[in-house]
C-alpha cells in the first residue's frame, strides 16, 4: 500500500468485480489463477471463484509455486490448495526450489513464470492471471524511475499482455491492495504474510516503507497509476510509429542488420528505437538504454565510426547508414592454453 489507508477502505463490491473481471476472463477457456497464499492473490482466489460461479464457458484452476525460501512455504501452499479445494477448484502446488543469495527476488521471479506457464500449458490454460495491485503497479513505477526506464518501463505492467504463447492478466491493477484486504476480511477470509516483503534487503519493500513520505509529496499510488497508464498509451503509439519505421527502413538478416540512410529523416526516439532492435537482434547481451543513447550519439554526432554495444558491432558511415554485425566473442584469456 503506497500511500497506507488500509484502515478506510471498502471491500469490493459485486459490480465492481464483474467490472473487474469479465472482460479480463470471459473470452477464456481454462485461467490459471497463481495464488502464493499471500491477500493479494487470495483474494483474486475468491472473487474470481465467485465470479465464475455464475459463468459457463470460463473454467478456473489454481497453482502455488513453492520456492522452499521459508521454512513456512509448505504449509503456505497447504491452505492454498485448501482454499482451492473448498471452491471446488482444482489446485497444484509446483516446485521450484532456490537458495538465497544475490538477485533472489529476479531469480524466484523466473524461476516462478517459468513453473506457471509450464503447468498452464500441461493443463491447456491459455491464460494465467496474477493478483497485482494498484501498490504493485505504482511501486514498479517508482522502481523503473530509479533505475533510469524509458517510455516502455515507465509504462510498467500492463493489465494484459504476452508470456510467449500465455496471455498474463493482471485484473486487479487498478485496484489499491487496502481493498483486497478489506474483501478478504469481510469474508472472513485469512492470508499468510511474507517476511520477504518487509525486508529492507529489497528495494520494494523500501519503497513500500516509504509509502507515506510519498503520498504526501502527491506520489500516490493512484497517480502513480494514472502516470503508467498515460505513458502507456504514449509508448503504444511509439511502438506502432517504430514498427512502420522498422518495416521501412530496417532490413533484418541473420548476420547483419541495416539501418538505410533515408532513417536519418525521422525523429530521434524512432532511431534509437530502430538502432535498439538491431542491436538485439544481433548482439548476445541487454541493451542498456543508457549506453545505447550513448551510442546514439556518437551516430549522430561524428560522420564515421565503429564500436561494440552488447555484443554487437555497430559501423556507421557519413551517408547515414548504420550497419549492425554480431562482434566477435572476446577471448577469455583464463582459458587460453599455455604456451610452454
Ligand atoms: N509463490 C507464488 N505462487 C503463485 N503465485 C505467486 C507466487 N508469488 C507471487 N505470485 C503471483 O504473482 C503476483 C505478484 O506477486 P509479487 O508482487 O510477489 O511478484 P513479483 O516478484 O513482484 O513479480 P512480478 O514481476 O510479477 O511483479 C501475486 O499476486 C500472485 O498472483
Amino acid at each position: 500500500m503506497l500511500d497506507g489507508r488500509c484502515g478506510e477502505a471498502a471491500p469490493l463490491g459485486a459490480d465492481e468485480i464483474d467490472a473487474l473481471l469479465t472482460p479480463a476472463f470471459a473470452e477464456v477457456n481454462l485461467v490459471l489463477i497463481a495464488v502464493s497464499g499471500g491477500a493479494d492473490s487470495m483474494a483474486l482466489l475468491a472473487l474470481a471463484a465467485d465470479w465464475a460461479a455464475t459463468r459457463t464457458g470460463t473454467r478456473l484452476s489454481v497453482a502455488t509455486v513453492d520456492h522452499s525460501l521459508r521454512p513456512e512455504s509448505a504449509a503456505e501452499a497447504r491452505a492454498v490448495a485448501l482454499a482451492a479445494t473448498a471452491l471446488g477448484l482444482p489446485h497444484a502446488r509446483l516446485e521450484a526450489p532456490l537458495g538465497r543469495g544475490a538477485r533472489v527476488e529476479e531469480t524466484a521471479r523466473d524461476a516462478r513464470y517459468a513453473a506457471l506457464s509450464a503447468h498452464a500449458a500441461a493443463i491447456g490454460a491459455e491464460a494465467l492471471a496474477t493478483a497485482h495491485t494498484l501498490d504493485d503497479q505504482a511501486e514498479t513505477v517508482l522502481m523503473r524511475l530509479a533505475a533510469g526506464s524509458g517510455p516502455a518501463g515507465l509504462a510498467a505492467m500492463r493489465p494484459k499482455s504476452m508470456r510467449g504463447r500465455l496471455v498474463h492478466l493482471r485484473p486487479l491493477l487498478g485496484v489499491p491492495k487496502a481493498r483486497l484486504v478489506a474483501t478478504l476480511r469481510a469474508r472472513g477470509w485469512g492470508w499468510s504474510e511474507d517476511a520477504m516483503n518487509a525486508d529492507p534487503a529489497f528495494c520494494r519493500a523500501r519503497l513500500r516503507a516509504s509509502r507515506a513520505v510519498l503520498a504526501d509529496e502527491g506520489l500516490t499510488a493512484e497517480r502513480l497509476g494514472v502516470f503508467a497508464r498515460r505513458a502507456a498509451r504514449a509508448e503504444d503509439a511509439l511502438l506502432a510509429v517504430e514498427e512502420k519505421a522498422a518495416a521501412a527502413h530496417l532490413s533484418l538478416a541473420p548476420n547483419r542488420a541495416v539501418i538505410a540512410p533515408e532513417a536519418s529523416a525521422l525523429p530521434a526516439e524512432i532511431r534509437l528505437r530502430l538502432l535498439a532492435r538491431a542491436v538485439a537482434a544481433l548482439g548476445a547481451g541487454r541493451v542498456r538504454l543508457d549506453r545505447l543513447e550513448r551510442l546514439f550519439e556518437r551516430t549522430s554526432a561524428t560522420a564515421s565510426g565503429a564500436a561494440t554495444l552488447a555484443g554487437a558491432r555497430v559501423a556507421w558511415t557519413v551517408d547515414g547508414r548504420i550497419v549492425v554485425t554480431a562482434a566477435p566473442p572476446r577471448r577469455d584469456v583464463a582459458s587460453e592454453p599455455k604456451r610452454g
